[in-house]
């Protein structure tokens, strides 16, 4: 709900009336443009809550000190969105600029905010972290670490002042790192603490989150008690003493939780806090005068167990700690002066280390992959101008530096530059003059005779009257060398040994010289770097590199007007290779209250901040200019003049046959000498919105055509491929029917045959077989015929018994004997071999006469027709054959007539005809004896030499006897 409200109200906004009573948008539009109205425009911004003014393409945001239009991600989406449009003043409109023209223009951004102590510039980098980081969905933990490091670090750089409860102590630059879609992808975070907290101000924020936020029992680890009266570091003047211990507590789980969202391990973080803890008791250390042997000061520490708590927490041995404290190498002992002048400044380094190892960390968390190629989209947050009344000390000189620094940059390109510009280009121009503070910036930051460079050449060997003097030589340098009486005027005042006056941009500032000769010896005796060094605390071999006895020579650490410096040079040269965004920050009141609007110390500010003259400059002026190439390069699309090429060779000719073209009206373009400048913000957000919905247009043409070309090669692929496959398609198919219908065939007929196969045809006698029914499968007909035949041959065999075994081989005998040679053989198959076919063997007579002879197993006996030789008449007679021998017996009376041992009986024949005739080839003796026999009607016997008798044949009852016989022999 509250979203559409919100929505709702901007939308609104968008359609009122420009002169309506929230005051003006822009105060470009302010008629007349004075500083009275440009103020009460502001007062009437502030007072309808519209804390927000442009000043054409910059930005003036009014501190309104409370809750109202704080982060909120759906109003941060509008104005992201590409056709955000004229929205109204916002924050988010100068981070949505910057974003655009990163993205489009590919074009390194900077957003540089200014305004002095309390006006929120603080605020506004988180709002715009808030703004950029919200609306990307590339890498939320990447999002999530930024944001949470921009708390980190607030709450390790910033402290109560007498202004107000967050003033930033250090210098923070916040480089977002985006790929060319614009996904956030890392960041660089450089932090310049280049202050030390002054006994006016709260010490910074961590200490007392620590204190009033971490549970008992790591305060118990870490020698702390619950209260920040008990340390002497974080006392403080009564103005700024009240302590929210329920803001504490939610800040110090903020903090850890950040750590852990940073990917700090546990005992990284309490290492943190251990170096906190250690700041602590080393301001505790009570060090009090006493006299040395030899008769000099010296001073002893009256509260060790203080000293051992601080050696257990940096892993050093407490003693050797005492030494480096309370003695020098020289002499035996130093003064209780010169002995906290040391300890201040070890528990300084000690924090300013951990500040700027705790950077490095957090860049470790957020840095971008190599991969990446990237551009930046930077924020500058500095600590503001402190503007009170009282003698100040190298800090707020620091302070005020650095404010003169970025001031005189952001003169320089909006005020002094573009006039110069303007004059180059031969535009016509009436000069606006502003206050120009360059000459107190090259005083203080010259390379060579700049009074940091001074403070430079003093560092070891000097004291206040040395420097007091190199300060007075550069006065008289400066008043010499210049008519112009800025210059003349940059150091003021110098007031014997005491202070010297230096004219910043927002007026004179008086500042105690001794202060800077002690702030900036900064050097640690290498003693007490070593015994740092040496310390068990995991960070302290990091934190004092220069401990190290393999180092010791070739590290130095830079004193604070050296990193100043320093930081002024890259300061300069990052804005001047980016497009710069500006955003001025004013404070309503001195007091940081709500809902006051005290006109006076806000027209202050506009003076100092020369906004009425940007103003000016802004009306009058252009806000966007480019080179005639640049302009060309960039608009060409927007006319059948220039697109797709120029029609004219020259290039301004160009232009202008262009800009005629477009519905912008012509006088808001003027040709200089080499670039066209454009007058009003809405012309260049005009043009803007031209370019993006003619890009979208020809975006529509080129996919199309490429559309259409995909879509014409896949017509022509696929007709080539139907072409190729008419052919190859015609064969595949062929083959595939052949394949289907012979499948089928083979089914049917497997089927068929299955369906005709009956139990009759299971006989291995059975010569019936399924007559075929396609003559395709022939000779798998026939082969199958053959495997059936053998499988119910198989088949047959298997029901056998032992009996039907040994009549099978007899069978099998008989028809490798008879088969094909006797022609009565197929006659005999189906009849079995019986063997004793006139049951001889049961038979009394036979056991007799068996017994006598010895032939008791009975092969054959059947009665058979032996045909006598000399009347050739059949005489049934019965023929016995046993193992041992073949008798004949008289078929009535078993008597037997002659016998013949086997052994006699050399041959059998059988005739291959159908008669039933068979001849036993005897040895001869027999064949006599027989004879005999016949002819007498008497007995045989074996003639006693052994020989054949008989040679006649013998004919039995049927054939298969025959064979019987035969096959049983
Ligand atoms: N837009 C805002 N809405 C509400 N409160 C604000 C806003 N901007 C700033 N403040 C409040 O004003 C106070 C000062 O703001 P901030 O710390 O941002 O000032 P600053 O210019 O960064 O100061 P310094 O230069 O000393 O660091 C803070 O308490 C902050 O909460």
């Amino acid at each position: 709900m509250d979203l559409h409200i919100t929505v709702y109200k901007y939308k609104t906004h968008f359609l009122m009336d420009l002169n309506d009573e929230d005051g003006i948008w822009d105060s470009v539009l302010l008629e007349p443009l004075t500083e009275e109205t440009f103020i009460s425009n502001l007062s009437c911004r502030y007072d309808s809550n519209t804390n927000y003014t442009y000043m054409g393409n910059m930005l003036i945001a009014v501190n309104p000190y409370k809750e109202a239009h704080q982060v909120s991600t759906p109003l941060c989406r509008i104005y992201m969105s590409p056709r955000s449009g004229h929205l109204p003043p916002h924050l988010y409109a100068i981070a949505s600029w910057a974003f655009r023209w990163l993205v489009d223009a590919a074009q390194d951004q900077y957003v540089v905010l200014q305004g002095i102590s309390g006006s929120g510039k603080s605020h506004s980098i988180s709002m715009l972290l808030h703004c950029l980081c919200g609306t990307n969905n590339h890498n939320n933990l990447l999002n999530q670490r930024l944001l949470n490091a921009n708390i980190i670090l607030n709450s390790f750089g910033n402290a109560k002042t007498h202004i107000h409860s967050n003033a930033s102590r250090f210098i923070k630059h916040v480089d977002l790192e985006l790929n060319f879609k614009g996904d956030i992808v890392g960041a660089t975070i450089t932090g310049c603490k280049v202050t030390s907290q002054s006994a006016l101000n709260r010490n910074f924020h961590i200490f007392y989150q620590l204190i009033y936020g971490a549970d008992i029992h790591l305060l118990k680890s870490l020698k702390l008690t619950r209260n920040s009266e008990n340390y002497v570091y974080l006392k403080c003047s009564n103005r700024i003493r009240q302590i929210d211990v329920v803001n504490f507590q939610s800040e110090y789980q903020s903090i850890k939780y950040g750590f852990e969202i940073l990917g700090l391990s546990e005992s990284e973080i309490t290492s943190i806090f251990k170096i906190i803890s250690s700041i602590l008791k080393l301001g505790n250390l009570n060090l009090v005068p006493t006299n040395n042997i030899d008769g000099t000061e010296g001073c002893i520490i009256t509260n060790d167990y203080e000293l051992y708590e601080l050696g257990e927490l940096l892993g050093t041995d407490g003693e050797a700690l005492k030494k480096v404290l309370t003695s020098s190498v020289l002499s035996s002992g130093i003064s209780a002066k010169e002995a906290r002048y040391i300890k201040d400044l070890l528990a300084q380094s000690l924090y300013t280390r951990l500040f700027s190892w705790l950077i490095t960390r957090l860049n470790q968390s957020v840095k971008a992959e190599a991969k990446y190629k990237r551009r930046n989209l930077g924020f500058l947050d500095a600590f503001g101008f402190d503007y009170s009344d009282s003698q100040m000390d190298w800090d707020n000189f620091v302070l005020n530096s650095c404010n003169d620094k970025i001031h005189n940059l952001v003169i320089t390109a909006t005020l002094k530059d573009e006039q110069q510009e303007y004059a180059i280009e031969r535009v016509q121009w009436c000069l606006i003059p502003f206050y120009d503070n360059t000459s107190v910036c090259e005083l203080i930051f010259k390379t060579y005779g700049g009074l940091l460079s001074i403070m430079d050449d003093l560092i070891l060997d000097s004291n206040s009257i040395t420097v007091f003097k190199r300060i007075c030589a550069l006065q008289r340098q400066y008043s010499s060398s210049s008519s112009e009486d800025q210059i003349s005027s940059a150091v003021e005042q110098i007031s014997l040994n005491e202070s010297f006056m230096l004219n910043h941009f927002i007026g004179p500032v008086k500042y105690n010289i001794n202060t800077f000769v002690d702030k900036n010896k900064n050097s640690l005796s290498p003693l007490l770097c070593s015994t740092m060094y040496n310390g068990t605390h995991p960070l302290l071999k990091s934190l004092f590199p220069e401990g190290n006895p393999e180092r010791m020579s070739s590290f130095t650490v830079s004193n604070p007007a050296s990193q100043l410096r320093v930081w002024a040079e890259a300061f300069s040269a990052t804005l001047s290779g980016r497009r710069c965004h500006y955003v001025t920050c004013i404070s309503p009141n001195r007091h940081c209250q709500v809902n006051s609007f005290d006109s006076s110390f806000v027209q202050q500010q506009v003076r100092w901040f020369s906004l009425v003259e940007i103003v000016r400059l802004r009306r009058s002026g252009f806000c966007y200019r480019l080179t005639f190439e640049e302009f060309l390069a960039r608009y060409k699309m927007l006319s059948p003049a220039t697109w797709p090429r120029p029609r004219y060779g020259n290039t301004a000719r160009s232009i202008r046959a262009l800009v005629v073209c477009l519905p912008i009206p012509s006088g808001e373009f003027v040709y200089g000498v080499s670039k066209v400048f454009v007058r009003s913000p809405r012309s260049v957000w005009e043009l803007e919105q031209l370019r993006a919905e003619r890009l979208n247009q020809l975006a529509g043409l080129v996919q199309e055509a490429w559309h259409r070309h995909k879509r014409e090669n896949s017509a022509k692929r696929a007709f080539n491929k139907r072409q190729h496959f008419r052919i190859t398609d015609t064969l595949s198919a062929a083959k595939c029917i052949t394949r289907t219908v012979l499948t089928w065939q083979k089914r049917q007929y497997l089927m068929k045959l299955s369906r005709s196969l009956s139990e009759a045809t299971e006989s291995p006698i059975c010569r019936a077989w399924v007559p075929l029914s396609n003559a395709r499968f022939a000779h798998t007909h026939y082969l199958l015929e053959t495997l059936h035949h053998k499988w119910r041959c198989h088949k047959y065999r298997d029901k056998f018994d032992q009996t039907s075994i040994n009549r099978m081989r007899e069978k099998v005998t008989a028809s490798i004997i008879f088969k094909n040679r006797k022609a009565s053989y197929s006659q005999s198959v189906a009849h079995p071999f019986i063997g004793d076919y006139v049951r001889l063997r049961q038979h009394i007579q036979w056991k007799k006469t068996a017994l006598q002879c010895d032939d008791h197993h009975v092969v054959f006996a059947d009665i058979v027709n032996k045909i006598t030789r000399s009347s050739g008449k059949f005489v049934p007679t019965l023929l016995v054959i046993s193992t041992k021998s073949m008798l004949i017996l008289d078929h009535r009376t078993l008597q037997v007539k002659y016998r013949v041992p086997a052994e006699d009986i050399y041959r059998l024949s059988l005739s291959p005809f159908l008669d039933n005739v068979a001849v036993f080839h005897i040895k001869s003796a027999y064949v006599r004896c027989a004879e005999e026999e016949d002819d007498l009607g008497g007995e045989w016997s074996p003639s006693p030499s052994g020989c054949l008798f008989h040679q006649g044949p013998v004919v039995g009852p049927s054939d298969s006897l025959m064979q019987v016989l035969v096959t049983k022999l």
